[in-house]
């Protein structure tokens, strides 16, 4: 007699936290271990940003950037392995981790018209993810998928925050580490700040404090939180 497949029911993940604290990293490492898809959201807040500032719309303007916040097509590939995203079939991947979007997403995140077209795309990214999903962002756990099966807060220390990301600025755009800090406390500070959908710990959510474990640790900790997640399904 022939057994049916084990399969394993799909399973949603949300991995939210500030700026820095190791979010993409480890949520492609554990989506790629685990066989699941993947979203980094902050890219589809990015590529918006991005269209606006190609587009001559004044970013920090809410009344013009909710006007045009439908005109972009924003596609997102949820390979964890080659993760990429569109905007008008263009390929914005490079583009959008620049200084000049880096500094003014967090305007555009904040517009509510914004947020709603967003979290739809995100919603309707997570319904089609047959295999289940990881989606990393701010406001995942608590507004985009209220209803994930694990979501998992990281945070991490400014002091650590800002020597990684220093440590990636290394040779190309040199910055100081104090004025690195600033920049991710700034971003942290309007992301958490804002009206609709801040950046925020669900109240469900399992914290892990990054700072003193190793990316690998922080790996090995949220892949045996989804596995436990899986045994109990
Ligand atoms: N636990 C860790 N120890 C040391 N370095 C780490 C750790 N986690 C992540 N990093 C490094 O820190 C930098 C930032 O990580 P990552 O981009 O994953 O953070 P993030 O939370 O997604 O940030 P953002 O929200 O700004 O996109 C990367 O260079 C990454 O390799
Ligand atoms: N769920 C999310 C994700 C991101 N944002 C905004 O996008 C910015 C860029 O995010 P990164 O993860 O790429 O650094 C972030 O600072 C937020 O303004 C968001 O609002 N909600």
């Amino acid at each position: 007699m022939e057994t049916a497949p084990r399969t394993v029911p799909a399973i949603i993940v949300a991995i939210d936290g500030p700026s820095g604290t190791g979010k993409s990293s480890t949520s492609k490492a554990v989506a790629t271990a685990l066989g699941l898809r993947y979203l980094d959201t902050g890219a589809q807040y990015r590529a918006i940003t991005w269209w606006m500032v190609e587009n001559g719309i004044d970013t920090a303007d809410a009344e013009a950037v909710a006007d045009a916040a439908a005109k972009p097509e924003i596609v997102s590939g949820t390979d964890p392995l080659a993760p990429t995203i569109t905007v008008d079939g263009i390929d914005v991947s490079g583009p959008i981790r620049t200084q000049e979007v880096t500094s003014k997403v967090s305007a555009v995140s904040a517009v509510p018209r914004v947020r709603t077209l967003i979290t739809e795309l995100q919603r309707s990214i997570a319904a089609g993810a047959e295999g289940g999903i990881l989606v990393e962002g701010r406001d995942i756990g608590t507004t985009v998928l209220p209803d994930a099966d694990l979501k998992v807060f990281l945070t991490a220390s400014p002091e650590a925050r800002a020597a990684r990301r220093s440590g990636e600025l290394k040779g190309k755009e040199a910055t100081d580490l104090a004025a690195t800090r600033e920049a991710l406390l700034r971003r942290d500070a309007a992301d958490s700040g804002r009206k609709t959908s801040p950046l925020a710990k669900a109240e469900d959510a399992v914290e892990v404090d990054t700072s003193d474990l190793t990316l690998q640790q922080v790996i090995e900790c949220v892949v045996t939180l989804v596995e436990e997640k899986r045994a109990l399904r």
